[in-house]
């Protein structure tokens, strides 16, 4: 498909020459005279490109506040300038400011399709590499400052390095695939495969030929044969994920070959070594898996070599500020979108919700605001545009259909309201964290104390294992 490029220059005289110039060799163009026409024109469909001229007449903007307009539209949109005499720095300015370089006046055509044609295949370059960033690295870092969080991470840094196996429980969605792909990118086998056999969605049938393989027939051609996930991960790292939905009678040859580092693929008799560290995941309770008779305890004791846990997302809520930003970030990087602003109040509201999808649904959450979210893309995410099971959550101090009750008491006990209100939700943001908490709202630690007690909040409500239960 042939490129797009919207042209902005208040002459008509130069937008008609640079048509011409990029219609000849095959682009397509839109025109724009001044500030208003370049952006309604720009968030009509997006360009391939923009040629802006930096000093424009009869125009809100000129072309610097232009660029910074359509930056924050989408920022990945290569532009280039076109300086007069006497605007060079302006246009040294635009580059820091992002612009992809610029032309000066008058201009050959030569230049002009140089620059454009270099911008092009930068702009190409650079959303393939964050493309493949995306793929190869997804997500091998957790992101959280919480207590929890903290220890995950030094635990993980403390056993990648040495070669054990690793189970790591925690409920759906709360970052053990992430967790053992940090263990795999920390430990000596970092530059060998990382594979995945995904134990919950593969077929009971399935589940030896996906890890030993299956040996080529007597005549190859009609079976070839076929490397299991076990010689895959060879020199790297195998993750059983959801290892509990392994059946039984896999689970002792799966015993078998971890004993042995080998195991004969289905319809062979030659052995394959290999040497694989075995990483699983659980968000079953193992010991009443092995109480109930599903699960073998040789195996257990096998994988669990170092056990680690994630904590559902609502136990660890300080995690929660800084995973938004970084999935907004991320979302932006995908779809090319400029990334919006989260105000501290929303955040305060998605830290009063429970989360019983975990990380994943905050994930999901925030690709939905980026696309769905109401207001200008310019403007912060409020907590009036979260979508109503998050918002309803928000703490009642965020919420302004308040007012109205406040409006009919005194004015001691309307802030006494709003101070148990903001005190409550405050706590919720620090996990019940008193010294934490007063340290945010300006008081000190004792003085917090008796605040919370001559309004009769309880802090330990506010911890962390009373809001797990609901
Ligand atoms: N601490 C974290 N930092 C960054 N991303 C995270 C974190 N925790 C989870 N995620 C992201 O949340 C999503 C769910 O995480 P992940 O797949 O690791 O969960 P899981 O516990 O393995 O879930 P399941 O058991 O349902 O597969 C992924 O997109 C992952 O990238």
């Amino acid at each position: 498909m042939a490129h797009e490029i919207l042209i902005v220059d208040d002459e008509p005289d130069i937008r008609a020459l640079i048509e011409g110039i990029l219609s000849d060799e095959g682009y397509e163009t839109r025109q724009a005279a001044n500030s208003d026409q370049a952006i309604a024109a720009f968030k009509a469909r997006r360009p391939s490109l923009v040629v802006l001229d930096i000093w424009l007449q009869n125009s809100r903007l000129d072309g610097l506040g232009i660029l910074a307009a359509l930056h924050g539209e989408e920022p990945r949109v290569p532009c280039v300038m076109i300086s007069g005499h006497g605007t060079i720095e302006t246009a040294v300015q635009a580059i820091q400011n992002g612009a992809y370089d610029f032309i000066e006046k008058p201009f050959k055509s030569d230049r002009l399709l140089l620059v454009i044609s270099r911008a092009l295949e930068a702009s190409r370059l650079q959303r393939e590499n964050s493309e493949l960033r995306l793929r190869a690295g997804a997500e091998a870092e957790l992101v959280g400052v919480s207590g929890p969080m903290t220890q995950l991470r030094q635990a993980i840094d403390r056993v990648a390095p040495t070669g054990s196996r690793v189970l790591i429980s925690g409920p759906a969605g709360a970052g053990k695939e992430v967790a053992a792909r940090m263990l795999h990118a920390r430990s000596r086998r970092a530059d060998g495969p990382f594979v995945a056999l995904n134990c919950a969605t593969l077929a009971p049938g399935r589940f030896e030929e996906e890890l030993f393989g299956v040996e080529a027939g007597s005549d190859p051609t009609a079976q070839p044969r076929r490397a299991g996930v076990l010689e895959r991960a060879h020199g790297g790292t195998l993750l059983l994920d959801e290892v509990a939905d392994m059946p039984l009678e896999t689970q002792g040859k799966i015993v078998r070959a971890l004993q042995e580092q080998g195991f004969v693929r289905i319809g062979g008799a030659q052995r394959v070594t290999v040497d694989v560290r075995v990483i699983a995941t659980t968000n079953r309770d193992l010991q009443a898996e092995i109480a109930g008779g599903r699960f073998r305890e040789d195996l257990y004791y096998r994988l669990a070599v170092v056990p680690l846990k994630i904590p559902p997302l609502r136990e660890r809520r300080e995690d929660i500020p800084a995973l938004a930003r970084h999935f907004m970030a991320r979302s932006g990087e995908t779809s090319g979108m400029a990334p919006r602003e989260l105000s501290e109040d929303s955040l305060a509201a998605m830290q009063a919700y429970e989360w019983p999808g975990n990380v994943r649904e905050l994930r999901n959450l925030i690709d939905w605001l980026l696309i769905m979210a109401p207001g200008d893309a310019r403007e912060p995410i409020r907590p009036d545009m979260l979508p109503p099971q998050v918002g309803a959550s928000a703490p009642a101090v965020l919420k302004l259909d308040r007012s109205s009750e406040i409006m009919t008491l005194p004015l001691r006990e309307a802030r006494e309201l709003f101070e148990r209100q903001y005190l409550e939700a405050q706590l919720l943001r620090f996990g019940g964290n008193i010294s934490r908490t007063a340290a945010f709202v300006g008081m000190e630690r004792s003085a917090l104390h008796r605040k919370l007690k001559f309004l009769g909040v309880h802090a330990e409500d506010r911890a962390p294992a009373a809001a797990a239960g609901g």
